[in-house]
Formats: structure tokens, sequence, C-alpha cells
């Protein structure tokens, strides 16, 4: 039997909830699925450690790396940059995980542009505006602002998202047990099965 080893790329606005469904999922999968660690400028927040929730660098550190093509896909948003790097993958495929990628809209854009590159993609989408709104609220992390520009740029992801073929699969988040249920099965199912394990 052959299995789909391709990496996972999960996408959808800030507060829809992809943190939430994917920390389900490498939990209940951690043999087999793992999360990539990304590169950021941005500083650590209290309790993030390096090198497992970022790769903390400089402003020098990350642009030199750009230079090197060590990067999938980067991404400059709020005054620091963030990217996935290509040996972040390979580290996880080579522990012989599937990766899985949480990364914005850009990024995948950056992603299906290199021929090279052969991943699956799931959008996660909000049941609406409004709802994507309250959840920012509710999740008391962001400021007036913050949430402001998080609703701005969720429109264009929404819309984007709409272009046929774009995404493999688009999962409506309104409940988040069934959510995760539909992630799974995709994950797990189907054509081009991912997980033996499942
Ligand atoms: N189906 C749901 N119904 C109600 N609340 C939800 C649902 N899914 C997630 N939430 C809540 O919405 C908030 C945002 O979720 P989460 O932090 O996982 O979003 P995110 O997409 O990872 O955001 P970001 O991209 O900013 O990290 C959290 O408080 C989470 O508990």
């Amino acid at each position: 039997m052959t299995f789909d080893r391709r990496p996972i790329v999960i996408s959808g606005p800030s507060g829809v909830g992809k943190g939430t469904l994917i920390g389900r999922l490498l939990e209940r999968y951690h043999d087999t699925l793992a999360s990539t660690i990304s590169h950021t400028t941005r500083q650590p927040r209290p309790g993030e450690v390096n090198h497992e929730a970022y790769h903390f660098v400089s402003i020098q550190e990350f642009e030199s790396l750009i230079k090197t093509n060590a990067f999938v896909e980067y991404t400059f948003f709020s005054g620091n940059y963030y990217g996935t790097s290509r040996q972040t993958i390979k580290d996880q495929q080579a522990k012989g995980k599937i990766p899985v990628l949480e990364i914005e809209m850009s990024g995948i854009t950056q992603i299906k542009m290199n021929k090279a590159l052969d991943m699956r993609f799931a959008f996660i989408s909000p049941p609406s505006l409004q709802v994507l709104e309250e959840r920012l609220h509710t999740r008391g992390t962001e400021s007036g602002k913050s949430i402001e520009r998080r609703l701005e740029l969720a429109k264009v992801e929404m819309e984007r998202a709409k272009a046929p073929g774009f995404h493999d699969i688009i999962i409506v988040n309104t409940n988040l047990d069934e959510a995760y249920k539909e992630l799974e099965e995709w994950v797990c199912g189907g054509t081009g099965s991912a997980l033996a394990t499942c």
C-alpha cells in the first residue's frame, strides 16, 4: 500500500481556529505528523522556547537566509519576518514524519509557484466574518487595531480561497468537533490516503 507523504499545508484567517485544530491533530497523530518550526525575527513571548516555538533570528540572519534560498516561503508581517525553511521540512521527514505547515496566503502562493514542491492544502474558513471577529475578541490576545487589520486580511483570504483549485479542501469551522472530524478524514482518508495509522 502506498501512502501520501506530501507535506500538509493548513491556512486560514487569524482566529479561525487553525492552531486549535492542528493541536488536536498533532496530539492524536504525533507518531506520524509533526509541525514544522518557522523562523521569525519577532521577539519571543514569555514561555516561548527558541527552536521549539520558532527559530528566533535577527533581521540580518533572516535576510541572509533569504539570499541563500533557505525558505520555501516567507513573509513580512507587522514589522517582522516569518518563514518556513527547507531544512525544517527535511528535518521532520528525516524523522519519518509528515510535515504540517501552518502558513498564510502569500506563503501558499510562493509554494505553489515552486513546481519542485509537492504539498496538499487545506483552508479553514470561519462561518462568517462576524463570528471570526467574535473569536478574536474572545481569545483576548489582540488589540482593537490588530483585530481590524486581521479582519481586513481575512476578507482577502476568503475571497482568494474561492478560486477553484487553490486549496484541496475548504473546511468551515462552525462546530469545532465537526471541523476536526472533517480535517482528520481529509488527512487520513480518501484517495491519496496520508496515514496508515488513522
Ligand atoms: N468552532 C469553534 N467555535 C468556537 N470557538 C472556536 C472554534 N474554533 C476555535 N475557537 C476559538 O477561537 C479562538 C481562535 O482559535 P485559534 O487561536 O486556534 O485560531 P488561529 O486560526 O490559530 O489564529 P492565529 O492565526 O491568530 O494563531 C480560540 O479562542 C479558540 O478556542
